[in-house]
């Protein structure tokens, strides 16, 4: 599974950064694999009576600060390189959030809008079955990522709840408020988000209604960063989805192009039946053409490898926030850094999501909940102060933001390391 080069690609980044850290080799020998990674197959009975077998997967990358964290993706993509992949950099993003956990993630090979609500429901439960014996609350936490929601975490919580013959809410972050979600956390990828690229407002000179700014991947973590960019006065000029994207140089609607792609959601429907694309009457471009706009903020939210060697060169943002996990490769940061793009890295752009899921997690333990405007007071600081001090990072060691995130990332890491010891039995943790 290592020589997958989605994977080879993430280690890279790690590798940059032991250049700027003073730590014991035993660190990167700690880091170079995952700690355990399963795969299953998940048989489904379907509403035809037919039997199909989907495939999944979920992966603890490492646990030395604390339970393994991270979401769930039901995509035809998935394969064990990118639930890796995925892994690992929830590794280092909760390192850098200073989150008491490690990283992990899981997925499922499969389209899910081509599943019936209760086929996507018994391959939810199907999968918990599968790995009960993997995960639990102080093991490795669910949550929801591409395709996955706060209807499929209560699944899954409730599935695990049957299996270990307890209420078990701690499992799995991101369910509905009724089954002890926390406030705020739907909308906290996309928060997160708006709250790092507010921090770097006078840093990086940006006057909000001067300001353009292209989003692609208009779901939960998209189309929550381009509403509140649009609502503190950024000019959001594109947007996409699966089907393309629009564009109008003038500005185009938020509120109004959410509203409509929330309501293609059909009362039964799990997922969004409309487009973008279809919605408004406006420029329809293609995905890779948004990618390319001459425009101030470009925001990958949507899947990994979108801005790679091949495209690199032809990229005309001043900054990318990658909303998204892993849109850019290493080559890529090395062309964009080479035409002075800035780029402000996954584990600290979309790490508002899993803060906010270490809410959830708090809340479920302490059974006491808390109201929204705490959920966002302790995000807001959370995002002001790590990002500052990634900002600081880079400044001072004149290293790109990404390899300051790793290295900020790296020092919390390998202080767990050094401060377990030396036992080496399989006995972990
Ligand atoms: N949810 C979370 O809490 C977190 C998510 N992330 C990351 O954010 C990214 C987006 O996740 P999230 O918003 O949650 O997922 P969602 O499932 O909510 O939305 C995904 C969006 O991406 C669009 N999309 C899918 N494929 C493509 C494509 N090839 N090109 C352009 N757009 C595409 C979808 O289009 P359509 O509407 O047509 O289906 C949809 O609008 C992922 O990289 C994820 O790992 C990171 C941290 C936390
Ligand atoms: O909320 C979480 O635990 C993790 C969300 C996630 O999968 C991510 O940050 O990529």
């Amino acid at each position: 599974m290592t020589n997958n080069r989605l994977f080879d690609d993430a280690s890279q980044r790690l590798q940059l950064a032991l250049k700027y850290v003073d730590l014991p080799d035993d660190v990167l020998t700690s880091l170079s694999y995952p700690k355990a990674s399963l795969s299953i197959s998940i048989p489904v009975r379907m509403d035809d009576g037919s039997l199909q077998i989907f495939q999944g997967y979920r992966v603890r990358y490492d646990n030395t600060r604390g339970p393994a964290k991270g979401g769930v993706r039901y995509h035809p993509n998935v394969s064990p390189d990118e639930v890796q992949s995925l892994a690992f950099w929830m590794t280092f993003k909760c390192a850098a959030l200073n989150l008491p956990f490690g990283g992990g993630k899981g997925g499922i090979t499969v389209d899910p809008k081509a599943l019936s609500k209760m086929e996507l429901e018994r391959l939810s439960r199907g999968y918990v079955d599968a790995i009960a014996d993997f995960i639990g609350p102080d093991i490795d936490i669910l949550a929801p990522d591409v395709y996955t929601n706060p209807m499929i975490m209560g699944w899954m919580m409730d599935q695990y709840s049957i299996i270990q013959r307890q209420v078990c809410r701690g499992v799995v972050t991101g369910k509905p408020l009724a089954l002890g979600g926390s406030q705020g956390r739907n909308s906290a990828t996309g928060t997160g988000a708006f709250y790092v690229i507010e921090t770097l407002q006078s840093q990086l000179d940006l006057v909000p209604s001067e300001t353009t700014v292209a989003v692609q991947g208009f779901g939960n973590a998209g189309a929550v960063v381009a509403s509140q960019l649009a609502a503190a006065g950024y000019r959001i000029v594109a947007v996409s989805d699966s089907r393309g994207g629009i564009y109008a140089p003038q500005g185009l609607d938020i509120p109004s192009i959410r509203q409509q792609k929330e309501a293609s959601r059909g009362i039964q429907a799990v997922y969004c039946e409309g487009t973008v694309c279809s919605l408004v009457e406006h420029q329809v471009i293609t995905n890779e053409d948004l990618l390319k706009l001459e425009v101030d903020i470009l925001i990958p939210a949507a899947l990994e490898r979108q801005i790679t060697a091949e495209n690199a060169d032809q990229i005309e943002a001043r900054y990318i926030f990658e909303v998204a996990n892993g849109p850019i490769t290493s080559a890529a940061d090395a062309i964009l850094e080479q035409n002075n793009i800035l780029v402000f890295p996954d584990i600290l752009v979309n790490a508002g999501g899993v803060t906010v899921s270490y809410f959830e997690w708090v809340q479920n333990r302490s059974g006491l909940y808390w109201e929204e405007a705490q959920v966002q007071g302790q995000l807001q600081e959370k995002m002001v102060a790590e990002t500052q001090a990634i900002w600081q990072i880079s400044q001072q060691q004149g290293i790109s933001v990404r390899t300051a995130a790793y290295v900020h990332a790296l020092n919390r890491i390998g202080a767990a390391v050094t401060a377990k010891g030396t036992r080496t039995d399989y006995l972990n943790p």
